[in-house]
């Protein structure tokens, strides 16, 4: 079981205003990044967020992560609530993030050690994962001896090893070369039918999603809402034959999700041209109240 449940979740940050605002100002006027998502995702599913730059899609995955709260709602894994980070999510980020000290099998083995698993034990996994993401041979290799598609698949390597249920995926293939970044994402499908992991991964890439998913949500502009999901009609087992992106099945989904995502994507760039004002849900007056209405809304706080 690793069933995923959002209900009603909400998320704010304080706006920094670097003259007049510190860092632990209470009074600081907030934004809404999400305002009520609500979600279910099915365990063993592979599930993928779209949704303009900005509309609170890694806010999201932070939270079932557990390295964020919400500021209403909830999010619950098999009906118990997100307290925190825990070995039962891992997270693979877009920059793989290795220790530069480490090489490839002791990078794979490091949540092993916080886990207290023996050292034989570590190695033997490590070897296994590396082996999964294609990168037998390399176990002594550094970070920087391997290539940008090398490092991501330690990282993703690193993630299984821990035996996680949940698998949160932000952007992993988006620093790739497009070439690398197809080969993953057969890869990445090769994995889950190994492992049965239910992944949550987000992409701005709509040819990626419908390659991918079971479903796809996608969001509105900030503040981002679940506008729709939609049930990808290509089964599992056709993903990895060679021509599924020239099927009418796909072309006709990657059609329909575009027309649903542009006009989020030109709601988005309206509001990052503009203030706050126009991204504050209408129930939340006292942040319309805000005195520092016109300050950008990338303008980070914690
Ligand atoms: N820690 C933070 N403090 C203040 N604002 C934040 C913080 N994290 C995110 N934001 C803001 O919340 C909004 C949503 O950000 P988030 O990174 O979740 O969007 P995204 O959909 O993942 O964007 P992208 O696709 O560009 O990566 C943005 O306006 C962002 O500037």
């Amino acid at each position: 079981m690793n069933n995923i449940e959002a209900i009603n979740v909400k998320k704010t940050f304080k706006i920094r205003n670097a003259k007049t605002s510190n860092k632990g100002d209470a009074s600081a006027p907030k934004f809404y990044a999400l305002d009520g998502v609500n979600l279910n995702i099915q365990a063993g599913e592979f599930f993928v967020i779209l949704g303009p730059s900005g509309c609170g899609k890694s806010t999201f995955l932070d939270l079932i992560g557990g390295l964020t709260e919400p500021d209403e709602g909830e999010i619950l894994i098999d009906g118990k609530p997100v307290e925190g980070p825990g070995l039962d999510r891992a997270i693979v980020f877009q920059q793989p993030a290795l220790f530069p000290w480490r090489t490839a099998l002791n990078n794979v083995s490091f949540l092993l050690e916080a886990k207290k698993v023996e050292k034989n034990s570590r190695e033997e996994i490590a070897r296994k994962y590396l082996s999964l993401v294609g990168l037998t041979g390399f176990e002594d290799r550094f970070p920087y001896e391997l290539s940008g598609g090398m490092k991501q698949r330690v990282a993703i390597a690193r993630a299984l090893a821990i035996n996680p249920e949940i698998l949160l995926m932000d952007e992993p293939f988006a620093a790739l070369d497009a070439q690398t970044r197809e080969v993953m994402q057969i890869d990445l499908l090769k994995i889950r039918d190994q492992t049965q992991k239910t992944v949550l991964f987000i992409t701005h890439s709509i040819d990626e999603a419908v390659f991918l998913a079971d479903r796809v949500a996608v969001m509105t502009a900030r503040p981002g809402v679940i506008k729709t999901i939609i049930d990808i009609p290509i089964p599992r087992k056709s993903r990895l034959s060679n021509d599924v992106r020239i099927t009418r099945e796909f072309i006709e989904t990657r059609h329909k999700l575009w027309e649903l995502l542009k006009e989020e994507v030109v709601k988005a760039q309206k509001y990052s041209k503009s203030s706050i004002e126009d991204c504050t849900p209408a129930d939340s007056r006292s942040i319309k109240k805000a005195p520092v209405l016109s300050i950008p809304l990338d303008t980070r706080s914690e």
